[in-house]
């Protein structure tokens, strides 16, 4: 019987049979697709494996920077620095010290980027003028503010941007900031006063990082805008409100690894953002964005011809920067740049000048002393002009900045026309080594100013060091170099001379005496103080611990400061009592510290509540 006959005769048969062909067919097409789909998978792994040991090999032996030490994982994969930044939490600054003690003063640290530790180098890698210098994008995204001054890859787009605001950081607009700085600081300090003095009724939360930032943020803040959010008036001296720049600050380093978070960050619609990322940190970031936002929005609409040239932002929306430069996106941009640059780095810095100067007594008295021989009797907040009298406060701030840098992250820059040539006999190195144009060198602050050839200890708090040699400002980049050095350094250095020489005339350094007093609690440097990761500001050790006790006593100087404070309260005569039972001592409870550096210093203020006993005496 023929195959045909069988289908006309069992029709079932002969449908199983085509079936069966069919299938056959069918699985024989699934099984070639499958091939394919395997083929294809095969190949395109072997090509990425041929690409990526042919791009090994070209990175290591025959790239432009192939000639340059450093560790050859650095040289192959941008995936070196992501291991140590995003995967064990931004050390990868550590990282770069180390390799500099290994390696010497010129390392390749990434594929594209080599990071010098030469300070006879520094104003040849970042001119002022002469020659174009571009940032990567990785700065920009890094900032997550890549719009901003700082973010800016061009030359030429950031002397725009730069000179648009360049005005109000000269030394004459500085001079207008000193009243605003003077009325902000007052109320710092009579806050402080007046919380160490309501701790007579209860126990008092107090953080110097926090209480710095506060007062910076609203300086900073009233010089962009002609107003501020008062972050000094809030009950916790605004922690909820820094929280948010702490979260995005922590999340710099994921920005720089994967911009695509950066991206849907941005562009998220803020219901969505809430919705998709809820954070209430986050949540306090965006609204001060919107204030920020909005107070553009309100100069925009209304520009007030007083005031144009005394603020920032006025100052931007009138000058003759294209329409696309002044956006509200782009100008948040240069706002989070301006509050958190300023705020953040200059709160950091006091916090650590105040940490060395009592842990140091002897340089807190030596600072103490200077001011208080060069000044009037009776004067109490030292003058802009005063304080640039002062060379023992100048070298305290230059060695606080020298071993704790408020900016940590490296300085990235590009030469995009003409190439870096390097030769360092002096440094024992007898090769030439050579950055070609477009290729991203930088230098690390933390290496630069540890550097054992240039200072001598150290890692050793010395102020002064710098009033024996002078030249030692060679090797100090804590605020950079060049055209795309710090913008606000003038102002800064003011700000800080100003708040520090208050405090100092404020409060002496206990020793057992009476009268106002600071001293040191339960802090150490490693854990509190010095930067234990790189946030693009330095942050303290995770284990930095929360709970300190400080302790103190009223004196009589102290009420016409305290105002209508009153103090004949069932409370105070309690805690009186309490201070009587205590070593003459009101205990004060201070809370975790959060913020980075936060530490936490005994204040003592006479015991004249104990000399006149009873809550009576209280009575302001
Ligand atoms: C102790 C205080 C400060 C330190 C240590 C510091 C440090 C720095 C550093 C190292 C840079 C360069 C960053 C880079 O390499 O990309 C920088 C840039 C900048 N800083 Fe500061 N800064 C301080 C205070 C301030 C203040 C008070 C302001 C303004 C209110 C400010 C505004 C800026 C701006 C706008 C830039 C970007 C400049 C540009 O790219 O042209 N800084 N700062």
């Amino acid at each position: 019987m023929s195959s045909s006959q069988l289908f006309v005769h069992h029709p079932t048969s002969q449908s199983q049979a085509i079936r069966a062909l069919t299938y056959g067919m069918e699985a024989a097409k699934r099984h070639a697709t499958w091939d394919n789909i395997l083929q294809t998978a095969y190949l395109t792994i072997a090509s990425v494996v041929v690409y990526g040991v042919w791009l090994a090999l070209y990175r290591v032996f025959f790239h432009p920077l192939a000639s340059i030490p450093g560790p050859k994982l650095a040289a192959i994969t941008t995936w070196y620095e992501k291991y140590y930044d995003v995967f064990l939490g931004a050390q990868y600054f550590r990282r770069i010290e180390e390799m500099h003690r290994q390696y010497g003063p010129v390392v390749r640290i990434r594929p594209d980027e080599v990071s010098f530790n030469d300070p006879d180098f520094i104003d040849t890698l970042s001119p002022v003028g002469g020659r174009r210098t571009t940032k990567p994008a990785l700065v920009g995204l890094r900032t997550g503010i890549p719009d901003s001054i700082t973010g800016t890859i061009d030359h030429d787009v950031h002397r725009r941007r730069r000179n648009a605001i360049s005005g109000f950081f000269s030394v004459a607009s500085i001079r207008r900031l000193e009243p605003i700085i003077t009325a902000h600081m007052e109320k710092m300090f009579g806050r402080v006063d007046a919380s160490i003095a309501a701790s007579g009724a209860k126990s008092v939360v107090l953080s110097m990082h926090q209480v710095f930032r506060a007062c910076t943020s609203d300086i900073i803040t009233t010089y962009a805008f002609g107003e501020n959010q008062d972050i000094l008036g809030e009950d916790d001296w605004g922690e909820s409100v820094t929280a948010g720049s702490n979260t995005w600050h922590n999340l710099t380093h994921v920005f720089a690894a994967f911009p695509v978070v950066l991206l849907v960050m941005r562009n998220l619609p803020q219901w969505a953002f809430r919705f998709f990322i809820p954070s209430r940190e986050l949540d306090d970031l965006m609204e001060r964005k919107e204030w920020w936002v909005n107070k553009v929005r309100t100069i925009r609409e209304s520009p007030d011809p007083a005031h144009l040239k005394s603020t920032i932002f006025e100052g931007v929306l009138s000058s003759n920067l294209p329409a696309e430069e002044k956006t509200d996106a782009r100008l948040a941009q240069e706002a989070q740049l301006i509050v958190f640059a300023g705020e953040g780095t200059v709160a950091y810095t006091l916090n650590a000048a105040l940490y060395e100067l009592l842990a140091h007594p002897a340089e807190y008295r030596r600072a103490r002393e200077e001011l208080r021989a060069s000044l009037p009797a009776g004067e109490v907040a030292p003058s802009f002009a005063q304080v640039e009298t002062l060379p023992f406060l100048s070298a305290v701030i230059h060695e606080t900045m020298r071993l704790h840098p408020g900016v940590v992250s490296r300085q990235v820059r590009i030469s995009p026309d003409q190439p870096i040539v390097y030769q360092a006999p002096a440094a024992g190195l007898s090769k030439t080594y050579v950055v070609p144009p477009g290729m991203c060198h930088s230098m690390s602050t933390r290496a630069m100013h540890l550097n054992g050839d240039v200072f001598d200890d150290p890692l050793a708090f010395r102020p002064q060091r710098w009033l024996d040699d002078p030249t030692l400002g060679r090797a100090f980049i804590a605020f950079a170099r060049g055209t795309r050095n710090c913008i606000g350094k003038d102002m800064a250095k003011k700000l800080m001379g100003k708040v520090l020489a208050t405090l100092l005339l404020r409060y002496d350094i206990y020793e057992g005496q009476r009268g106002p007093t600071l001293e040191l609690y339960d802090t150490t440097r490693e854990r509190d103080i010095d930067a234990n990761y790189d946030m693009i500001i330095p942050m303290p050790a995770k284990g930095s611990p929360g709970l300190r006790v400080g302790e103190h006593v009223f004196d009589p100087s102290m009420r016409s400061s305290l105002g209508s404070i009153t103090w004949n309260t069932p409370e105070s005569a309690e805690n009186a009592e309490n201070a009587e039972t205590r070593e003459n001592c009101i205990k004060i409870t201070l809370l975790p510290a959060k913020l980075p550096s936060s530490f936490w210093v005994r204040v003592k203020v006479s015991d004249c509540v104990l000399a006149e006993k009873g809550p009576k005496a209280l009575t302001t």
